[in-house]
């Protein structure tokens, strides 16, 4: 990898590279863009087949989150981080312990908070070496907590500006929706379908997580490899990302594509395969944003119920990128893209000033 023309494609500030070879932590800091403010993005842990992926992944996943940050409204850049190494068999202590010490060593350039693989007693351990991270428990006063609740309430409010879109109205009683990755997020999401009284059909890698969504809310559970092509109205992928690609695509059945995940599109020409298919694809960083949202309301002491209004916007962004779509005849990623890059570009001359303001956004 040319990691200086990688980063250069995408404009990235800085990738950071982070051992401990006591605790064996090896984690990439990727900082995307910090226009808007400090970097916000959760750390990832995961076991990745090379280096290589996992830079890949985190480069990814940061500039995702320039886009989520500055779609939501947040005065906030994007960056992420991946820790390689198996969450069930690899986390220590001193593994977060020291990790929070690189994040320290940022001087606030970079926050972070949960992702896939990471809880939020993981936040809690790095928060004994810095301030510079969100979602710890909240049984320190002012903190949020799990972001998944509310990134799964986020997603079913996207849901429901799309279903408007696609069908006409916002009701989900009686659509069907395929979920695919029943885990912390979409078991969420799947309570408040059922509440709902949509129709689900599940699957997971994980047989405890389907038989939790089939005992508790009725779904029917289908294969991994068979959800992209079961008859349903709304599909939603909740698991990894670049789950629409090649092989995905002629099989989906659904009129819309809404759910958790990031990164869903494997590239952006299968984005623009699912607008020439009528297919309305909520873009990820715009339907996802509720976990961020919530954990950048720690920032400045947590209130969940400012935070939850806040995640409202979810719903009146989908709104706004199914309009830019229609009026400009582009897909809606590259509507959403649109949407993001006119907050970022208005702010691009005062890039990196949260640096030299006097005080740091974080003020728990
Ligand atoms: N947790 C949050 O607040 C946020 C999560 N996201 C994204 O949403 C997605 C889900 O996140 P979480 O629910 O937190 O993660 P999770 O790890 O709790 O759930 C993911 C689920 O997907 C399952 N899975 C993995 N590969 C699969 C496959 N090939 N087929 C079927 N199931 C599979 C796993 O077994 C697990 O149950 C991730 O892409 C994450 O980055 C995005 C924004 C915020
Ligand atoms: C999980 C969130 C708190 C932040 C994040 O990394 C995301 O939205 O993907």
């Amino acid at each position: 990898m040319e990691i200086f023309n990688v980063m250069g494609k995408y404009d990235y500030e800085q990738l950071i590279l982070c051992q401990d070879k006591a605790s064996g932590l090896k984690a990439i800091i990727a900082i995307h863009d910090t226009t808007l403010g400090p970097a916000l993005g959760g750390t990832r842990m995961w076991t990745y087949d090379s280096e290589e992926a996992a830079i890949e992944d985190a480069l990814r996943l940061a500039k995702g989150m320039t886009y989520k940050n500055a779609a939501a409204g947040l005065d906030l850049g994007g960056g992420k981080t991946v820790i390689i190494g198996d969450p069930r068999k690899d986390k220590n202590p001193e593994m977060f312990r020291a990790f929070g010490r690189y994040i320290q060593g940022l001087g606030g350039r970079y926050i972070t908070a949960e992702d896939v693989g990471t809880t939020t007693e993981d936040m809690d351990l790095i928060h004994l070496e810095t301030e510079y991270v969100t979602g710890i428990s909240p049984n320190t006063p002012g903190a949020a907590g799990n972001p998944s609740p509310v990134t799964a309430y986020g997603v079913y409010q996207g849901m429901k500006a799309t279903a408007k879109e696609a069908f006409g109205s916002d009701s989900l009683e009686g659509k069907i929706i395929a979920v695919q990755g029943v885990g912390n997020v979409a078991y969420a999401l799947c309570e408040y379908l059922h509440n709902e009284g949509a129709e689900l059909i599940v699957t997971d890698i994980n047989e405890d997580s389907v038989k939790r969504a089939v005992e508790n809310f009725g779904a029917k559970a289908v294969g991994p490899n068979e959800i992209y092509g079961v008859d349903c109205d709304i599909f939603a992928p909740c698991a990894l990302g670049a789950i629409i690609n090649d092989e995905t695509l002629p099989q989906f059945k659904a009129k819309v594509i809404a759910g958790s995940a990031n990164n869903q599109l494997a590239e952006d020409r299968h984005g623009d395969a699912l607008h020439e298919m009528g297919i309305i694809y909520a873009p990820d960083y715009v339907i996802n944003a509720g976990g961020v949202i919530n954990v950048a309301d720690e920032l400045a002491g947590y209130n969940k119920e400012r935070a939850l209004k806040k995640v409202g916007i979810i719903y009146s962004n989908l709104e706004r990128v199914y309009e830019i779509s229609k009026r400009d005849n582009v897909p809606t990623y590259v509507a959403a893209d649109r949407m993001a890059e006119e907050r970022i570009n208005a702010k691009r001359q005062s890039r990196s000033q949260f640096l030299t303001n006097e005080r740091h956004i974080l003020n728990r």
